[in-house]
């Protein structure tokens, strides 16, 4: 059996800059950004709009690539992997949950939990118990055939959270979950990500203007106009 490794940091990026070219005007995503987080900890980017989070959840989750500087995740380093590559390592180590759900709309809630595990390659007579398992986890067993038409805002991101935990990743990327829900819903949300993070010791982390995404947080990495200016622990007896 493969043991997994225990790493210091679940992620690490060393002077990462990222600029985009719009209209032939330069426009800095990120500015000789450094940052390590460690292993199991649910983490939350904050800063106004625009100041770089999505830029920076992009690199972690080896969407882009940054203009120079290292990124490594679970202990890959991405530079050193073909597009290919970091396609497959994406798809098998990290997750990803979306301001809108992003499921896909002709298929059920147990097939868009199923679909990473098909693209991951895993092997059919382990897919079922995994994706039944997670339904479970997230409370929407008796919802496995539903389309995500049939079900609320909430319903489609305890979806959304099964399918990003269904590879067993080593971290899950989340861009503003509870924006488009209500708060009560946003809340029950936080409550479910903080607790598949505590049991399954997976490291989250999360962009999220919420203050209830920020109140759940271990830590809380503060951006601005591309730097980070402040990455603070919150300390748990302080906060209770
Ligand atoms: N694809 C792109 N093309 C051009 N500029 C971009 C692109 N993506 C981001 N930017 C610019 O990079 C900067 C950082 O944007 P980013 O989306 O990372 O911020 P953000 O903190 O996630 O904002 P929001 O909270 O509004 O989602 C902004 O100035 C933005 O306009």
């Amino acid at each position: 059996m493969n043991q997994a490794p225990v790493l210091a940091n679940a992620v690490s990026i060393e002077h990462v800059h990222k600029s985009y070219l719009l209209d032939s005007v330069r426009v800095t995503g990120l500015a000789d950004v450094s940052l390590q987080i460690a292993p199991n900890l649910f983490t939350v980017l904050s800063g106004p709009s625009g100041s770089g989070k999505t830029t920076l959840l992009n690199m972690i989750g080896c969407i882009d690539r940054p203009d120079s500087g290292r990124v490594v995740v679970a202990g890959q380093d991405t530079a050193l992997l073909t597009d290919d590559a970091l396609s497959d390592f994406r798809a098998r180590h990290i997750g990803h949950i979306f301001q809108t759900f992003n499921l896909l709309p002709v298929l059920s809630a147990y097939e868009n939990v199923e679909y990473p595990l098909l693209m991951a390659r895993v092997p059919a007579g382990e897919r079922a118990g995994r994706v039944l398992h997670l339904l479970d986890a997230v409370g929407l067993a008796d919802k496995a055939r539903h389309r995500p038409g049939q079900l609320s805002g909430g319903q489609r991101q305890r979806v959304a959270i099964a399918r990003a935990l269904a590879v067993e990743p080593a971290l899950v990327l989340a861009d503003e979950p509870t924006a488009n829900l209500d708060s009560r819903t946003g809340e029950a949300i936080i409550a479910l990500m903080r607790r598949m993070q505590q049991e399954r010791r997976v490291s989250f982390v999360i962009s999220s203007h919420d203050p209830q995404v920020r109140g759940a947080a271990d830590e809380v990495v503060q951006i601005r106009d591309g730097v980070i200016v402040d990455h603070s622990r919150i300390s748990k007896e302080a906060a209770t």
